[in-house]
């Protein structure tokens, strides 16, 4: 009886168990030179779609990227969505945006910051509406002047906003977002209610989206090296691909985690 007790609570996680939350840059797709020269591979909106099936509609992007950015990559509405770090979401096809106009002072500070970048080559500024990321991988002799320029602003803004690191990326954003909680507010809605979360990320935002994870006794998973507490590795975007490809083809979890860990 025991051991019968015993095997039964080391049985594989199942598809109907699980929500799977994957991250984007990093992750799905490899870090480019520019945040516009990343390139999806073909195949995987077909591949996101068949797994999204296998686990009953419990599967979401979760990016910084915002949800009109990763609708033009993926195809408009395909998947659910959460932008900006958590700041707009679409749960089950419901949508949440985050609406600019709501952070005027957030707009002035990034004009104020797109002319102090201007001098500097290799500096770039992406404007999300909501949040806007100073990013310097083409400059990496910008680093530090980048960082002060992000810093800056948001001591500036006060205490509503924060800072946000990444690769060669300082970002500005609403204090409150976070992968964390936006993975926690899938969770409390259909078809996310009562499953257990994956979440597979690269990069520091996605950090706080594993200590959540971790927290709800889920899994987490961390592309490439790196300090994390995420409690998998995976080396690649490019595994990550193989992995999810398989598994959306045979249907069973390409990680060994069982229903008492
Ligand atoms: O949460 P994510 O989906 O991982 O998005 C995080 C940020 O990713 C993007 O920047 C990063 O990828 C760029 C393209 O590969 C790269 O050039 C840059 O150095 C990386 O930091 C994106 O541009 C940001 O808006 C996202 O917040």
């Amino acid at each position: 009886m025991r051991e019968a007790l015993l095997t039964q609570s080391m049985l594989p996680v199942t598809n109907d168990e699980c929500a799977l939350f994957l991250d984007f840059d990093g992750t799905l797709v490899d870090i480019a030179e520019r945040p516009d020269a990343v390139v999806l591979d073909p195949a995987l909106p077909e591949v996101l779609t068949r797994l999204e099936e296998r686990l009953g509609g419990a599967l979401a992007i979760i990016s910084g990227r915002p949800i009109n950015f990763l609708d033009g990559q993926f195809g408009a509405s395909l998947f659910d969505t959460a932008g900006l770090h958590g700041l707009e979401h679409r749960i089950a096809g419901r949508l949440m945006l985050c609406d600019p106009d709501d952070h005027p002072d957030l707009r002035a500070a990034i004009e104020r910051l797109e002319e102090v970048v201007s001098s500097k080559p290799g500096v770039l500024i992406e404007d999300k509406g909501c949040s806007v990321a100073v990013h310097w991988r083409q400059a990496p002799q910008e680093k530090d002047f980048a960082l002060a320029t992000a810093h800056a602003a948001v001591e500036a803004l006060g205490s509503s906003y924060r800072v946000q690191h990444g690769k060669a990326v300082a970002e500005i954003l609403p204090a409150a977002a976070g992968k964390g909680a936006v993975i926690e507010k899938f969770l409390q809605h259909p078809p996310y209610r009562g499953r257990r979360p994956i979440f597979i990320g690269d990069d520091l935002t996605d950090e706080n989206g594993f200590k959540m994870v971790n927290a709800l006794g889920g899994l987490s998973v961390r592309i490439g090296a790196g300090e994390t507490v995420a409690r998998e590795r995976l080396g690649t975007p490019s595994d990550l691909r193989k992995s999810l490809s398989r598994w959306a083809r045979e249907g069973s979890l390409p990680f060994n985690w069982t229903s008492d860990t």
